[in-house]
């Protein structure tokens, strides 16, 4: 008895001492940390709920810069993060020393997981040939062709605003732009209709929901359990349900647009161009992009380019409904750009003459940047220029875009909305000020285009005919929520509507 006692203590102090050694990396390394706690490491107010992960890294960017760091340390649980925090430095990493983070250590499997085997996972030349193929999907050229589709759904959104001022119900801009979002990128990355503006609880919509979920359980394993052992258990990033839905949807479409030689001009129509056969050095012949590659990155379009718009233009819009004169100014730009003409369509070139709404967009993206860090992985060692730091292989990096956007020494009076910290008068200020809510360098977001033009035309559907103020029941602070992909305004964020009296603007 007194042997498996003192075998067990043993084991326990062994285990205590290992676990304080993983907590030492940073230490060990000469790099500043943030003190990390037990098993948590600097995320338990996190995991309890207490603190969204977001703003724990907020909160390593002040304590390392409060030392006067260019970077710093913190720990996932045992997994260290490292963080860096000069913009000079973040500039390199993101452009001239890329393929040194040529990864985001992300969960994938690429034989098993076919959802999770896609361009934002991949790494290194793997990635840069899967981007190389996929970047003419998202020309100027290409996302006009779309444009119709954003516009179709767009007057949809548009008469269900119509419909509940007649009725003098409030807004709920969360749900109506999550409904306007997934059915655009439905549209354009499976190719279907999936009406959710119509019927919010379809079957889309109801999977959609889990996916954006954050699942914290599922982080931790990601980060404990050897990912071919997870894969071997049944484990899969997403779900199950989520896997096989997915896949038989987007499968299901394939199959119909081979059968009935159907095409359309959207994205899976230009991955599915990309099946044709090319030959490869060896002198044999493979597909360009193969039909497993197109599920995986149909849904990686539709994962990347819904939770992210709808966030962001909730957060718009909630901006502008605590500034009805900002609302205003936006809204006189939109009627002259429509010819004060209450029926005049707008076309994809207008979209260019609204410089004001631009505005408003930037500085909804930095001050509310929804996707807070950029995320990569070191995939070879890394000596940090004018250190002796050596970044090793393997560890995560996080890019912290949202503290940066809010730090005072960049804009001044960060926490307010101020549209004018992107006009020209601050154009010279804003060499020096980071920006950068879709990450920077060649593996920035390839949806910008698109997410942009979308967002624009958002705008005009939205505020052209109808005017916003904030429900009693939506608080005027703007507190925050996470989902995996984005931050999102949190709980349900009601506006009351008023239709514009048109006289005002004709
Ligand atoms: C306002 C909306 C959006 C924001 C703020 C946003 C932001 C970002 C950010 C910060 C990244 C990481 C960039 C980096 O690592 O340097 C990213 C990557 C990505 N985004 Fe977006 N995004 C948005 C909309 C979209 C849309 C609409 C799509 C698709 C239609 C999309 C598709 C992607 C993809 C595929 C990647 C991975 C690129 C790669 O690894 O090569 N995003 N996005």
């Amino acid at each position: 008895m007194l042997a498996i006692i003192s075998l067990l203590l043993a084991l326990v102090i062994g285990a205590s001492f290992y676990l304080k050694w993983k907590h030492s990396y940073w230490s060990r390394r000469g790099v500043p940390y943030m003190e990390p706690e037990f098993f948590f490491g600097n995320f338990k107010k996190a995991s309890l709920g207490k603190m969204l992960p977001s703003e724990v890294i907020v909160k390593a960017y002040y304590e390392f810069k409060s030392i006067g760091a260019k970077f710093g340390g913190i720990y996932f649980a045992y997994t260290p993060i490292w963080i860096p925090l000069d913009t000079a430095l973040i500039k390199q990493l993101l452009q001239k020393d890329y393929w040194n983070f040529a990864g985001r250590g992300n969960f994938y499997h690429h034989k098993n997981d076919i959802l999770t085997n896609h361009l934002a996972f991949s790494e290194g030349a793997g990635w840069k040939s899967l981007r190389a193929k996929l970047s003419p999907a998202f020309s100027s050229g290409k996302v006009k062709n779309m444009f119709h589709i954003i516009d179709r759904v767009g007057d949809q959104a548009e008469s269900i605003v119509m419909d509940l001022c007649k009725r003098n119900q409030p807004l709920s801009i969360k749900e109506v732009q999550a409904c306007f979002s997934i059915d655009v990128i439905a549209s354009c990355a499976f190719g279907i209709d999936s009406n959710s503006l119509d019927n919010p609880n379809n079957e889309l919509r109801q999977h959609s929901r889990k996916l954006f979920t954050p699942n914290f359980l599922s982080r931790l394993l990601e980060q404990f359990v050897n990912w071919d052992v997870l894969n071997f258990l049944g484990y899969s990033g997403l779900g199950k349900d989520a896997d096989n839905f997915f896949v038989k949807l987007i499968s299901d479409m394939i199959n119909y647009r081979d059968k009935n030689n159907v095409t359309r001009q959207d994205f899976l129509q230009l991955m599915l161009n990309l099946r044709q056969k090319e030959n490869t050095a060896d002198g044999n012949e493979k597909n360009v992009l193969a039909r497993d590659e197109v599920i995986s990155n149909s849904f990686l379009l539709y994962g990347a380019g819904s939770g992210t718009v709808s966030s962001n233009m909730s957060f718009l819009m909630y901006e502008m409904a605590r500034h009805p004169e900002i609302q205003e100014k936006a809204r006189r730009e939109i009627w002259e750009v429509c010819k004060y003409d209450p029926e005049y369509k707008v076309t994809y070139e207008d979209l260019h003459n609204l410089k004001y709404c631009d505005m408003i967009i930037n500085e909804t993206l930095r001050i509310h940047t929804s996707v807070t860090e950029v995320r990569r992985m070191c995939t070879t060692d890394y000596q940090v220029p004018g250190t002796n730091v050596t970044i090793q292989k393997g560890t995560f990096v996080l890019i912290p875009i949202w503290a940066l956007h809010n730090d005072p020494d960049y804009y001044e009076n960060p926490k307010e909305f101020n549209p004018e910290n992107f006009g020209e008068e601050k154009k010279a200020d804003r060499k020096n000020a980071p920006f950068f809510p879709f990450g920077e360098g060649i593996r920035s977001c390839i949806g910008m285009r698109f997410a942009l033009i979308q967002m624009k035309l958002a705008m005009v559907k939205y505020l052209k005919h109808f005017k916003y103020e904030l429900n009693s029941k939506t608080p005027k602070d703007i507190q925050y929520e996470a989902s995996p992909v984005a931050i999102e305004p949190k709980g349900n964020v009601l506006f009351d509507i008023k239709k514009v009296d048109i006289e005002n603007y004709i």
